[in-house]
């Protein structure tokens, strides 16, 4: 067995995204969006954030991407902290990590079919060839009858599955997985989930996982952090952060969600089994 510790592949460090808004008598008001958040995402491992709506979950992500613009602190991908680098270089180093939108009804163009869908990226980044957005329909359960369809043509799941083949098609390290399943039927979130899993280990793959069903949460995630107005207040493995949560938000998040416990056939109302 090989104990040397995971390489990191995402690293945040004491990130602060601020906004600054007008209050109803037009007195200036700074929202921490994002207020001193840290974590490390390590090489084919999965961490799940949790946290009501508001919390700062979107702009913890856009910030990622480059959409927003921090205060101060760090991102760094693969060792490589992104505000140091030339535009040509972050674009390269950005494209390490990619995003599964959550809604996959209107995050695909519906004029273009699912083979140009998924050409995009490739093409953009001079890698095109037929045979590999074939490959990566292939890879997402989607047979060549798919590569000339539109979205409208096709199901909310296998829409998803379109969603995530473009995603994978640069061989990023990172997926971010903004509730990827919330939108599906309960009929195809266990499958979506359980095509995750796959893709991941066969790719090595990292998941920074955002859902509110913490079921689903639990099924995928190995360690979750609880976000909290800005702030992470508890990191932990699964266990810990399911069985004995130590900040009394935690708490208070389990018990406003009843969590099923994927790994006993008669909770898993998505059919969710750990394997
Ligand atoms: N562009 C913006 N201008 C001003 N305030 C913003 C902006 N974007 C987000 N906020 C505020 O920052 C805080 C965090 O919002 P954010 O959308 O990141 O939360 P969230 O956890 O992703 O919520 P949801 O799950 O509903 O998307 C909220 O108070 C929100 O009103």
């Amino acid at each position: 067995m090989n104990d040397s510790p995971a390489e990191t592949v995402l690293a945040v460090d004491d990130l602060q995204v601020h906004f600054s808004t007008r209050g109803s008598r037009g007195a200036r008001r700074t929202i921490r969006a994002v207020d001193g958040v840290s974590f490390a995402l390590r090489r084919g491992e999965t961490l799940g954030l949790v946290g009501e709506s508001g919390c700062g979950k979107s702009t913890l992500v856009r910030t990622i991407f480059g959409l927003n613009t921090p205060v101060s602190g760090s991102i760094e991908v693969l060792g490589h902290r992104l505000a140091g680098l030339s535009s040509r270089r972050r674009r390269a180093i950005q494209n390490r990590v990619q995003l599964v939108f959550q809604d996959p009804y209107s995050s695909l163009n519906p004029r273009l079919t699912a083979h140009d869908i998924v050409a995009e990226p490739l093409r953009i980044a001079g890698r095109y060839s037929r045979g590999t957005v074939a490959s990566l329909l292939d890879d997402v359960g989607l047979g060549a009858d798919a590569l000339a369809k539109r979205p409208a043509q096709f199901s909310g799941g296998q829409r998803q599955r379109i969603g995530i083949a473009r995603a994978l098609a640069l061989h990023p390290d990172v997926l971010v997985l903004d509730e990827p399943v919330s939108a599906l039927d309960v009929s195809v979130q266990a499958q979506v989930i359980n095509l995750l899993k796959d893709l991941q280990e066969k790719h090595s793959l990292s998941y920074l996982f955002i859902a509110h069903d913490l079921s689903v949460v639990r099924y995928l995630s190995d360690r979750v952090a609880v976000m909290q107005k800005g702030k992470l207040v508890e990191v932990g493995s699964k266990d810990q952060v399911f069985d004995a949560p130590e900040h009394p938000y935690t708490r208070s998040l389990l018990a406003s969600i009843p969590v099923a416990d994927p790994r006993r056939r008669a909770d898993a109302p998505t059919q969710l089994q750990e394997s």
